[in-house]
């Protein structure tokens, strides 16, 4: 999760790859009215984000009920949106990634979005809530490298999941 720009397709197709997992973008499920309404300089509301958000929800669900846990890239900027997207899969880890707004305006400048505006950043950050104490999350710098950021994520999985195989997983990437 994090900010427009923050790195979350980046890092979660990676952190796919590495899970052996499939990677969902958030950013495909949305209704083509929010893709139109952001790419006309518009930010989203509660109301746009909500069915958005089921359907991320219910993504979750269906794939975990198969035996097949999913990575999904979605801003999640407020807690109820979080709730709502764990509602149906509470062992779902959110991992946030954070950084200032000058680093991330930066990297927005040397990418070309399917919709989203640079100017929307303002508005990102307008309506993102940290992660509370009580969420099963954690945040990671994404002032570092999509390899070091990885390799922060995989330690931190192992810890708050007890997973090994996390663990092993990031051991025979790294040998
Ligand atoms: N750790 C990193 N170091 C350097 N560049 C990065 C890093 N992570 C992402 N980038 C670059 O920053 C830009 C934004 O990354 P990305 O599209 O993954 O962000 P995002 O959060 O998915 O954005 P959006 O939500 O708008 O789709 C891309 O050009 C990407 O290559
Ligand atoms: O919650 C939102 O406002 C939206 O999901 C935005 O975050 C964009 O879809 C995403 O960042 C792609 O630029």
């Amino acid at each position: 999760m994090g900010v427009s720009g923050s790195g979350k397709s980046t890092i979660g197709i990676a952190l796919a790859e590495s899970l052996g997992l499939p990677f969902v973008d958030g950013d495909d499920l949305h209704p083509v009215h929010n893709k139109e309404k952001m790419a006309a300089g518009q930010p989203l509301n509660d109301e746009d984000r909500a069915p958005w958000l089921e359907i991320i929800a219910e993504r979750i669900r269906d794939d975990l009920a198969s035996g097949t846990p999913i990575v999904v890239a979605c801003s999640a900027l407020k807690r109820r949106y979080r709730d709502q997207l764990v509602r149906l899969a509470p062992s779902t880890v959110l991992i946030h990634l954070v950084g200032d707004r000058a680093l991330i305006a930066a990297r927005q400048a040397g990418r070309n979005h399917e919709y989203m505006p640079n100017s929307l950043l303002d508005s990102q950050f307008a309506a993102l809530e940290p992660l509370e104490a009580d969420e099963h999350a954690f945040e990671v710098s994404l002032d570092q490298t999509p390899e070091q950021i990885l390799a922060e994520i995989h330690t931190r999985l192992s810890a708050l999941t007890g997973d090994p195989i996390s663990a092993a997983t990031h051991t025979e990437e790294s040998a």
